[in-house]
């Protein structure tokens, strides 16, 4: 009904404000697009699902996301992937291995210090009603 429309609304707000918040971070600018197939031609040959920042907005934006749980399982792709494709010793790797780790603990951080539980919870209830 409409106070559930309300609800999402609220809930998309919400992770637009924080996929544009990682966005702007420069730490993440490797993040922002989905990785270039043409200057990596192997690339899906080792990821299953690619994710990236402005992948995760188009779904926030064709409403793919009704719980925050949902979301965070796109936005873990991110730097699981970076760890999955990037994990020589070599500087290039580590650097964006180090970024791929600070996103993981970025995303949490705010969802611990500005997600309510109970509007996680009012989520929950909505996606095991539909
Ligand atoms: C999230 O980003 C990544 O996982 N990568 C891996 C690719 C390998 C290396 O860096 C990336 C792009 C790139 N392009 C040209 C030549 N080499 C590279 C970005």
């Amino acid at each position: 009904e409409e106070q559930e429309e309300d609800v999402l609304r609220e809930l998309r707000l919400f992770l637009r404000n924080i996929t544009e918040r990682l966005s702007l971070d420069r730490r993440f600018k490797a993040f922002t697009k989905p990785v270039d197939i043409e200057e990596v031609p192997d690339y899906l040959m080792v990821i299953k699902k690619p994710m990236d920042l402005s992948t995760l907005l188009t779904n926030i934006d064709q409403h793919k996301y009704v719980t925050v749980g949902e979301f965070m399982a796109d936005a873990d792709f991110i730097w699981k992937n970076a760890l999955e494709y990037n994990p020589d010793s070599d500087p290039m790797d580590r650097n964006i291995r180090h970024r791929a780790c600070a996103l993981k603990d970025t995303v949490r951080a705010i969802i611990r210090d500005e997600l309510d539980e109970d509007f996680e919870r009012v989520c929950e209830e909505i996606r095991e009603s539909r």
